[in-house]
């Protein structure tokens, strides 16, 4: 099924936009952890809509509901599910979208894939919405491995052509890293921020929209974790990040730009400190090298593209009368995806990186989370 992913911890997400609730089942967490309810609701306030202008109007408490899998604050080691109830829906905007798809969202390729019997409504099955028990299965994983002292946290590259600074430029502390996590919209440079919304309050005016870039880092990892081939790290890592709607692009480190640059200023110098401990002293691979962990914080950076739904008017055709029509989108959208989806990044990755020291730890004899 195409909604379940991973090898040691699996979760399975379920339901639709405009039913009664969407969830996650996981499955793989030891027995015992306690879980912090405080930890979870805010996580799921960062990524929750309808709180200021540059997100959707929905307004949903995205509060979540543990029905399987904790006694007593703890968990049990059988399947954890959550369940998030859909209260703010207007499904009598998507009756027009029925029949004319949306361009750029997953209406007609649902259509096609479904035989026509997909929810249609606020996207189903293919909503953003989805991200919501993400970011619960993720921050599950993310009190995890806090304990073992492994950090993830992010910020916004870039929205349209305006540019942060990147993590490579700067250094990564835990101040730092908590500062990004507690921000509304986390900058690095915080003197882009002004620029950046603006571009985001003028596509919305101008029923449009506009995409971005966001940055994120994992700290605390040892050399040593993921496989070559078609487990490597930034395979796992990319194969989930896919399944965030409107993610079209990922890079690694320096990525895409070290295609026009030299091999001298693409390696990771490598060195033994006072320790006697191998360290490098640059982090160009973003962290990986063979698929490996090199020992340097993972560094990745995703795409978000601009939001499909925009009021501005396009091409598309109606299935029913296969007229070719034009259509302008109505309804409650983000004009922007970015900021809302910097803790569904995180919390995926906490999953994909969790899945993988669990691995790791399979071959050297057990890894006692709790
Ligand atoms: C947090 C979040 C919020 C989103 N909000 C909207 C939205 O309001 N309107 C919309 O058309 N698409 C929105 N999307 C994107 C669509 O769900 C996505 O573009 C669509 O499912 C098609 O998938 P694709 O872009 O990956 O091909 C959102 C995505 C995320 C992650
Ligand atoms: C509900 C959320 O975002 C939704 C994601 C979304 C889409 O097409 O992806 C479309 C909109 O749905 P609706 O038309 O029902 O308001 C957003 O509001 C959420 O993120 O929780």
């Amino acid at each position: 099924m195409s909604s379940i992913w991973g090898r040691n911890i699996k979760i399975s997400v379920f339901g639709e936009s405009h039913g009664p609730a969407i969830g996650v089942t996981i499955d793989g967490i030891l027995p015992g952890i306690k879980l912090d309810m405080d930890y979870i609701n805010k996580q799921m306030e960062r990524r929750r809509p309808g709180k200021n202008r540059m997100s959707t109007s929905r307004n949903e408490s995205d509060s979540v509901n543990i029905i399987s899998g904790l006694f007593e604050g703890r968990t049990t080691g059988t399947p954890l599910c959550a369940i998030i109830k859909n209260s703010d829906k207007k499904s009598g905007d998507y009756r027009r979208t029925k029949n004319i798809f949306r361009p750029g969202h997953a209406d007609y390729t649902g259509y096609v894939r479904y035989r026509g019997f997909n929810d249609y409504r606020g996207g189903g099955h293919f909503s953003g919405r989805l991200t919501a028990p993400i970011v619960f299965a993720g921050t599950v994983c993310r009190h995890i491995l806090n304990q073992y002292g492994i950090k993830i946290s992010s910020h916004i590259k870039s929205i349209k052509n305006i540019n942060d600074k990147s993590f490579l430029q700067e250094e990564i502390d835990c101040n730092r890293m908590d500062r990004l996590i507690n921000s509304e919209f986390p900058v690095i440079d915080q003197s882009v921020e002004s620029g950046m919304k603006e571009i985001i309050y003028k596509a919305r005016e101008e029923g449009d929209s506009v995409g971005g870039k966001i940055e994120c880092i994992v700290t605390g990892i040892s050399a040593g974790i993921g496989d070559p081939m078609f487990e490597s790290v930034e395979s796992v890592i990319s194969h989930i990040m896919f399944s965030i709607p409107a993610v079209k692009g990922i890079e690694f480190g320096e990525g895409f730009m070290m295609s026009e640059k030299y091999g001298s200023e693409c390696n990771d110098a490598i060195y033994a400190d006072e320790n006697g401990e191998i360290k490098l002293l640059t982090n160009r691979n973003g962290g990986i090298n063979g698929g490996i962990t090199n020992g340097m914080p993972i560094l990745f950076t995703v795409a978000v593209k601009p939001t499909p739904s925009i009021s501005k008017v396009q091409k598309s055709v109606n299935i029913e009368t296969m007229d070719n029509e034009e259509i302008s989108i109505k309804g409650r959208h983000d004009p922007c995806i970015v900021q809302r989806a910097i803790p569904v990044v995180e919390s995926a990755a906490a999953i994909a990186v969790l899945d993988m020291l669990l691995e790791a730890e399979k071959i050297k004899g057990g890894m006692n989370y709790v």
